[in-house]
């Protein structure tokens, strides 16, 4: 028998708890696991591979290098390969239908489109196949009282609560994440929690004869229009998810969209290429919900040594940029690091844990409404594109002194704080140089080729 906590003398020692089997719940429960501990993972949702379809928000998402890096500290990485679709750059669709194409990085580089639920299934699997991992589904935490280490915890199929005691707790459950609203109320914890005026919708492109993909598979499609957009990222089964990101209220709003004849007309007149498409549009329109898109911020992550936040109920922000579950599965790869170099000091680990991320996790919440109005606004302007095209061959030319921010963010494991810092200060040498530069080929003119020289110099 496994020796009783001091803390809770009916759990063995070094019982840990994870409320919430999302995605970074598991990924967490897997690391936790393999580092010698016993867990318990409560999710409030019933077992999503035994339901015919049970779809959460985004049905699929971007997964980038600090996902992949993290996937790949537990041997999944390469499986989930398989069925990821690469998405190699932005392809614009102008309101007149023209396709510009921008690329994400170098030959090579992309990010890449993965179903959520096959992701969340397959990690499921893992964890319930991992020794050491106990999961419990349809187990609601109702609340968590910190100063007796207890959660409240309703059993879904039977609607009776219980109150049960953990020893040490880690709060993956999500941007509305239970466990981080009982530290919200615990003295000098700070919070806010920023709504954009926008809220989105998904809806679908269906897929073309024979489950042929009726427009570009290898990119993430964009619809700018200036104030709203849509986007597309593509499944295997050859359908494209859509994305519609759009004002609550205004002139072209989802409040002006009241009827199936509305939405037709404005499809066809801002969306016309995607248009014949969607064959479920209306329906989709009116049957899918209008969700609300909000940055969470807050401030520790830790209650004494008892309580940890990771993932969206730490840090949620806007998905422009594709980094929310890419960054909280980093969350995860550093706590790792982390219980690698300290062991069970998890006073340690955990003061550690929070100073590292939350400047990152900060500058990722402005980078992700940054990237918003480059997407909806600044990727439909030609000087725009020269811009990034020019940085490319600054990049080439540099590799040393010169990555461009996306590149930062999604390519590489630099902190995003410092990638946000490095983004801010290129900014500046591109907003010198691009006055002396008309297109592509003045790039190579001696004139431009000694300021960028100079600018060089003086960053090394
Ligand atoms: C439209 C959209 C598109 C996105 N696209 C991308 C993308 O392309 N790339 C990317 O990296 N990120 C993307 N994200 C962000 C990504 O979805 C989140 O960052 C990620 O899901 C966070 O994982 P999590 O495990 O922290 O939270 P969640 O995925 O929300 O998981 C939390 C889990 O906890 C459970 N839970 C919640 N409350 C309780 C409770 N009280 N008791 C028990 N269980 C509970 C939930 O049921 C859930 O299973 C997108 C987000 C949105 C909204
Ligand atoms: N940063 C962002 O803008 C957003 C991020 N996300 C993230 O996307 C992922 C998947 O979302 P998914 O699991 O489908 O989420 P859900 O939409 O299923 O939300 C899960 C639960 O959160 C509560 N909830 C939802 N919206 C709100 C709200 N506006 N205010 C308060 N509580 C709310 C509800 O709980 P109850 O039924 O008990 O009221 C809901 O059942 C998660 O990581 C989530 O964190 C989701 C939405 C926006
Ligand atoms: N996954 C997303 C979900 C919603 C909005 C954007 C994305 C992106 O991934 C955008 C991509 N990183 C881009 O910059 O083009």
């Amino acid at each position: 028998m496994l020796p009783s906590s001091p803390a809770n003398p009916q759990l063995p020692a070094e019982t840990l708890t994870v409320m919430g089997a999302g995605l970074v719940g598991c990924l967490l429960a897997l690391y936790l696991a393999r580092h010698g501990h016993s867990v318990e993972v409560f999710e409030r949702r019933p077992d999503i591979r035994g339901e015919a379809k049970v779809e959460a928000r985004s049905i699929n998402l971007a997964l980038s290098d600090r996902g992949w890096r993290a996937l790949e500290g537990v041997g999944i990485a390469e499986e989930v390969r398989e069925v990821a679709i690469a998405m190699r750059g932005r392809m614009m669709h102008g309101v007149d239908g023209q396709l510009t194409f921008q690329k994400y990085g170098q030959d090579g580089q992309a990010i890449y489109s993965v179903s959520r639920a096959g992701l969340n299934r397959r990690m499921l699997d893992l964890v319930e196949q991992q020794p050491g991992i106990r999961v419990q589904f349809e187990q609601h935490c109702q609340r968590v009282d910190l100063r007796r280490s207890q959660l409240e915890m309703r059993d879904e199929t039977t609607g009776q609560t219980r109150t049960q005691p953990y020893q040490r707790l880690f709060g993956s459950d999500g941007a509305y994440s239970a466990v981080r609203g009982a530290m919200q109320r615990t003295d000098r914890f700070n919070y806010s929690q920023q709504y954009l005026d926008y809220g989105y919708k998904e809806l679908s492109i269906a897929a073309g004869p024979d489950g042929s993909w009726p427009i570009e598979k290898h990119a993430l499609h964009i619809w700018p229009r200036g104030q709203y957009m849509m986007i597309a990222l593509p499944n295997l089964d050859g359908s494209f998810n859509c994305t519609l990101f759009f004002p609550y209220e205004g002139a072209n709003s989802f409040a002006a969209l009241q009827t199936p004849a509305q939405v037709r007309t404005f499809f066809a007149e801002h969306f016309a290429d995607a248009l014949p498409l969607m064959p479920d549009l209306e329906t989709e329109f009116f049957a899918n919900p209008t969700s609300s898109l909000v940055t969470v911020r807050c401030f520790p992550w830790s209650y004494n040594d008892d309580v940890l936040l990771l993932g969206d109920a730490s840090h949620a922000i806007v998905p422009f940029y594709g980094q929310g579950m890419n960054s909280g599965f980093e969350d995860c790869a550093v706590l790792a690091e982390l219980l690698e170099e300290h062991g069970s000091d998890w006073t340690n680990i955990m003061r550690r844990f929070e100073a590292m991320r939350k400047p990152n996790t900060d500058a990722m919440a402005d980078l992700a409404v940054y990237n918003f109005y480059e997407m909806r606004d600044r990727v439909a302007d030609p000087r725009f594109l020269l811009q990034k095209k020019i940085e490319g061959k600054l990049a080439a030319q540099y590799p040393a002194q010169w990555q461009p921010l996306y590149s930062q963010v999604t390519f590489s494991q630099l902190p995003y704080a410092e990638a946000l810092a490095n983004g801010q200060a290129q900014e500046q040498v591109m907003q010198r140089l691009m006055p002396h530069i008309q297109s592509e080929a003045d790039y190579e003119r001696p004139e431009v080729q000694a300021l960028v020289a100079a600018e060089m110099a003086r960053r090394s």
